[in-house]
C-alpha cells in the first residue's frame, strides 16, 4: 500500500505571542507544492522503518519517526498491533521548513487505515493527525488551507489557478523549535499581535493572480530563521536578482522559496541559484498539489 504526501511552503505565515503550552497561535496559510515522499506499508512480524533518498541517514528510523508514531496512534486506537514494514521513499528536504516528517506521519496514517481496512473517517484522520504534529492535519488535506491555533485547524482555501515555485535546498536543516525560540528571542518585550490572514493574499490565491500573491507572501519566522542562517540572505538575494516575484523562507527554513511567473521564469531562477553556490540543490514545483493519497496498492 504506497500513499504519495506532498510538501508544504507558508505563503503566509503570521505569528502570535508565545502561549503558556509553548506553541505560538498562528495564521498559517499552507500551500501543498509538487515535491513528494512516497510511503509504502506491508504487514511485518513487528513494526520496523526504512528510508531512501537523497537525506536518507538524517531520517531517524526508531519509534521516534513521525511515520512509525502514526502507525501505533491509529493501531492503539483500534486495539491492534501496528505489525508493518514502513518504507519512506524521500525527496521532501528534510528539517527544510518543507513539513517532509508531517508529510511521512500522514501518508503512514492513510496507508495503514488502507491496509488494514479500517475506514476511518476524514474526521477521525484528522484528529490523529493533529496529535502527531502541528502541520500534520495539512499534509492530509493538501490544496491550501489557512492553519489556526498551532496550525492545525484548518479551512480550506480555494485556489483559482496554478503557481510555479523554485526551491533552494540548504545544506543541513534548522530545528523547528530552535526558530520558533529565535522568534521568542527576538520579539522579548515587544508586544506581539495576534495572528491575522491577510484579506489580500487570500484573495489572490483564490484568483490565481501570481502577481498580488507575491505581494502579499509574509513569514513571520524569517527574521529568525535569518538569525540564526545569516547566509540564507545571499541565497534569497540570488533568487531575487534572477528575477523571482517573491523571495521567501520557507516556514521555519532553511529552505527558501521563490514564486515565479511560469515554468521559463523557474528554469531560470533554478539555473542561477544552482550557478551561485548558495544552496546544494534548486528543485522547480508546481502548486497547488493535492494532499495524501493512495497510488497503490
Ligand atoms: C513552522 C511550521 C510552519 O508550518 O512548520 P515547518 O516550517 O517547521 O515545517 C510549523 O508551525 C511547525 O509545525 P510542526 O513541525 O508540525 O511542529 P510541532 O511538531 O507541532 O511542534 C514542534 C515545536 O515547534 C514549536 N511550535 C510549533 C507550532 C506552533 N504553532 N508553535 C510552536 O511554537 C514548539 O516549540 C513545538 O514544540
Ligand atoms: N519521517 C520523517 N522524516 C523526516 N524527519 C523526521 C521524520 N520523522 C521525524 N523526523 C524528525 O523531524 C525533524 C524535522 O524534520 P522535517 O519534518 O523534515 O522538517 P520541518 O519540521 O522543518 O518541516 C527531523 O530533524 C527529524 O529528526
Amino acid at each position: 500500500m504506497t500513499v504519495r504526501v506532498p510538501a508544504k511552503v507558508n505563503v503566509q505565515l503570521a505569528v502570535g505571542g508565545a502561549r503558556p503550552d509553548g506553541f505560538h497561535d498562528l495564521a498559517n496559510v499552507f500551500l501543498a507544492v509538487g515535491l513528494y515522499d512516497e510511503v509504502t506499508v506491508r504487514p511485518a512480524a513487528s513494526l520496523t522503518i526504512t528510508c531512501t533518498g537523497p537525506d536518507a541517514e538524517q531520517v531517524p528510523l526508531d519509534r521516534t519517526n513521525l511515520a512509525a508514531r502514526a502507525a501505533e496512534l491509529l493501531a492503539a486506537r483500534h486495539g491492534i498491533a501496528p505489525d508493518v514494514h514502513i518504507h519512506i521513499a524521500k525527496d521532501i528536504p528534510v528539517a527544510g521548513g518543507m513539513a517532509g516528517g508531517s508529510a511521512d506521519g500522514a501518508g503512514a496514517l492513510l496507508a495503514c487505515d488502507t491496509l488494514w481496512g479500517l475506514g476511518s473517517s476524514r474526521e477521525e484522520l484528522l484528529s490523529i493527525c493533529a496529535e502527531l504534529g502541528s502541520d500534520v492535519p495539512f499534509s492530509l488535506v493538501g490544496g491550501a488551507a489557512l492553519g489556526t491555533g498551532r496550525g492545525e485547524r484548518l479551512t480550506e482555501l480555494e485556489v483559482g489557478g496554478s503557481f510555479h515555485w523554485v526551491f533552494a535546498v540548504a545544506d543541513g536543516g534548522l530545528s523547528t523549535p530552535a526558530v520558533y525560540g529565535e522568534f521568542d528571542r527576538l520579539n522579548e518585550g515587544v508586544s506581539v499581535p495576534d495572528p491575522v490572514a491577510s484579506p489580500a493574499l487570500l484573495d489572490a490565491l483564490c484568483t490565481g493572480d501570481v502577481l498580488a500573491l507575491a505581494d502579499a507572501v509574509s513569514n513571520d519566522l524569517q527574521p529568525a530563521a535569518l538569525s540564526l542562517r545569516p547566509s540564507l540572505a545571499d541565497t534569497l538575494a540570488v533568487g531575487a536578482g534572477a528575477g523571482a516575484l517573491a523571495s521567501l523562507v520557507s516556514g521555519s527554513g532553511p529552505t527558501t522559496a521563490f514564486l515565479v511567473k511560469d515554468e521559463d521564469a523557474a528554469e531560470g531562477v533554478a539555473t542561477a541559484l544552482r550557478a551561485s553556490g548558495t544552496c546544494r540543490a534548486a528543485r522547480v514545483a508546481g502548486a497547488p498539489a493535492t494532499g495524501a493519497r493512495v497510488v497503490a496498492v
